[in-house]
C-alpha cells in the first residue's frame, strides 16, 4: 500500500444552485491551486501520480497545482450530488435548502442519514453505490506505485476518513462541513489498515495575507 493524500477542489461558484453551474473554479479557487502547486514543489514532497475525478472543478484545480504528473481522471472520484439530493429532500420530505451557511450544520447529516437509510425515491445514485466506488477507486490506487495525489471532493473524503475510522453520520457530517478549499489529507497504511496522518492541511494558505483565501464554500 502506498499512501494517499486527497485534495479538496479549490472554491468553485458559491452563488450556484445547481450541479452544473456549481462546477467550475472561482478565480479565487484558481488561485487557490496554483498556491497549493508552488507549495507542493517548494517543500519537495515527492508523488508519482495524480487522479482526479471527471467533475470540471476537480480537473481545473489539478492543472493548476502544475504539477508535472499526467493526472488520470476516474469518475469514481466525483462527489455526491448534494444539490440534487437537497433538492429532493425539500420535494419529498419539505425539508427546505439551507438561505445561511449555518443552516448546513442540521441539514447536511439530515441529507446523509436520509439518503443511507434509501428514504430518498430516485436519488441520482444510491448512498451503498456512492460507499463502494470510493472503496473500489482507493483500493485500486493503494495497490499501485509510489504515493499519490487524489484531487477530489469534500463529501467524498469525508467519507473516506469515515471508513478509514469507523464513524457514522453525525461524525463524518461534522468533517465533510470542516474540509476547506484545497486542503490535504494524507491517508498511511498502518497495520494493513489507512491511518490518517494529516487532516484539512492548508500550509499553502496560512499565510496573514492568504488567510482570508481559507474558504469552506
Ligand atoms: O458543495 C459542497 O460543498 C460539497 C458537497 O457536495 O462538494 P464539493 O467538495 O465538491 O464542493
Amino acid at each position: 500500500m502506498s499512501h494517499i493524500t486527497l485534495i479538496r477542489h479549490g472554491q468553485a461558484n458559491s452563488q450556484a444552485k445547481d450541479e452544473i453551474s456549481y462546477d467550475k473554479l472561482s478565480p479565487l479557487g484558481h488561485e487557490q491551486a496554483a498556491w497549493l502547486g508552488d507549495h507542493l514543489r517548494q517543500s519537495e514532497t515527492h508523488h508519482t501520480r495524480l487522479y482526479t475525478g471527471t467533475l470540471r472543478r476537480h480537473i481545473e484545480t489539478a492543472e493548476g497545482m502544475n504539477t508535472g504528473l499526467e493526472p488520470i481522471r476516474d469518475a469514481r472520484l466525483n462527489e455526491l450530488e448534494y444539490f440534487t439530493l437537497a433538492t429532493m429532500m425539500e420535494q419529498q420530505h419539505g425539508i427546505p435548502f439551507p438561505t445561511e451557511q449555518g443552516g448546513f450544520t442540521n441539514h447536511l447529516p439530515l441529507v446523509f442519514e436520509t439518503w443511507k437509510s434509501d428514504k430518498l425515491e430516485n436519488p441520482p445514485e444510491s448512498y451503498a453505490n456512492f460507499e463502494g466506488r470510493i472503496k473500489s477507486v482507493l483500493s485500486e490506487i493503494s495497490d499501485g506505485d509510489g504515493p499519490a495525489l487524489v484531487v477530489t471532493s469534500g463529501g467524498l473524503i469525508s467519507m473516506v476518513m469515515a471508513q478509514a475510522m469507523g464513524l457514522g453520520i453525525p461524525a463524518m457530517s461534522r468533517i465533510a462541513l470542516a474540509i476547506m478549499h484545497t486542503s490535504m489529507h494524507r491517508l498511511f497504511p498502518i497495520g494493513g489498515h489507512w491511518s490518517p496522518v494529516l487532516f484539512n492541511a492548508v500550509p499553502h494558505l496560512d499565510t496573514p495575507a492568504r488567510r482570508v483565501a481559507q474558504t469552506h464554500i
